[in-house]
């Protein structure tokens, strides 16, 4: 790549210089990240190293102390609300709090984004819902409730809802946690089949190697608020770094196994 090449605006979603500390806690430390368009992104890190918290910057949720966000080159850290609004059409999410809305049925569930945000009729809706819970592998159950679904079809509908606007970008936080392996690969072929037939971008944040090894373009270690690992998965499979090592083999490191066993060693140690 020449110069001018490399200078050029590039990704669909860019944080420059990010930084965000909730009182003394120091969450995210100078991030820079690029999410290149129709490539899927996996961040890996553990509880507490602010992932969610990177995720909420991109839609707006959270605003950093320092640095800056853009979306299609578009500044989202100073947006109004009503600028957030529409930007968010552009973006689906998957979130854990993201839950359906119980009173809802699966249609209206579904249909929801549609009826806030475009003036389509209700026949373009019941079709366009339609559609998408093809896409997701569950056609035919707009009547149901939530509560008669499985926690797997759950967050399908959840993703059909997602997906309902015709999102550029999905954001998913932690989408096969709770699920067996076999329900988790269903929503991993869905995330690649969204990614790969219709080219939509996909940031991923996840505790789960397996999903991230089959999903992933890229990975991104986060740890402490910072990047510590960003390559292809074969670049960070053969990271020399201890910690990334670990968590490509899903080790807990040393001082967690110390303080593992000077508990045991105080329950020992009781009369
Ligand atoms: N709105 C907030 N106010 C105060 N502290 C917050 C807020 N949001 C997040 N935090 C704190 O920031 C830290 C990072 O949170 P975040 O949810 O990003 O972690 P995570 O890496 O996604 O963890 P996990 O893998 O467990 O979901 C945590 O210590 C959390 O308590």
């Amino acid at each position: 790549m020449n110069e001018q090449q490399s200078e050029q605006p590039d990704g669909l979603v860019r944080l420059d210089n990010v930084s965000k500390s909730f009182g003394s806690l120091h969450v995210l430390r100078d991030v820079s990240l690029r999410f290149e368009r129709g490539k899927t992104t996996v961040i890996l890190g553990p509880s507490g190293t602010g992932k969610s918290v990177l995720l909420k910057h991109i839609v707006g949720l959270l605003r950093p102390d320092a640095g800056e966000v853009y979306f299609d080159e578009q500044r989202v850290d100073r947006m109004s609300p009503a600028e957030l609004v529409e930007i968010r059409k552009h973006i689906g999410f998957l979130f854990q709090m993201g839950a359906l809305f119980d009173s809802m049925n699966v249609g209206e569930n579904v249909a929801f984004p549609l009826v806030e945000h475009t003036r389509q009729t209700e026949a373009e809706r019941d079709e366009r819902v339609e559609q998408v819970l093809e896409m997701v592998g569950l056609p035919n159950i707009q009547k149901k409730m939530p509560a008669d679904l499985s926690g797997g079809q759950r967050k399908r509908v959840a993703l059909a809802r997602a997906i309902v606007l015709n999102p550029s970008l999905i954001l998913y936080d932690e989408p096969t946690t709770g699920l067996d392996p076999i329900r988790s690969d269903v929503i991993n072929e869905l995330i690649i089949a969204l990614n790969r037939r219709l080219g939509i971008t996909s940031i991923v944040v996840t505790h789960d190697m397996v999903s991230a090894n089959k999903i992933a373009d890229r990975l991104v270690l986060l740890y402490d608020g910072r990047i510590v690992c960003d390559g292809d998965p074969q670049t960070f499979h053969n990271h020399e770094s201890d910690l990334v090592q670990r968590f490509v083999k899903g080790q807990a490191d040393k001082e967690d196994l110390d303080a593992i066993r000077r508990g045991f060693e105080q329950i020992d140690e009781k009369p």
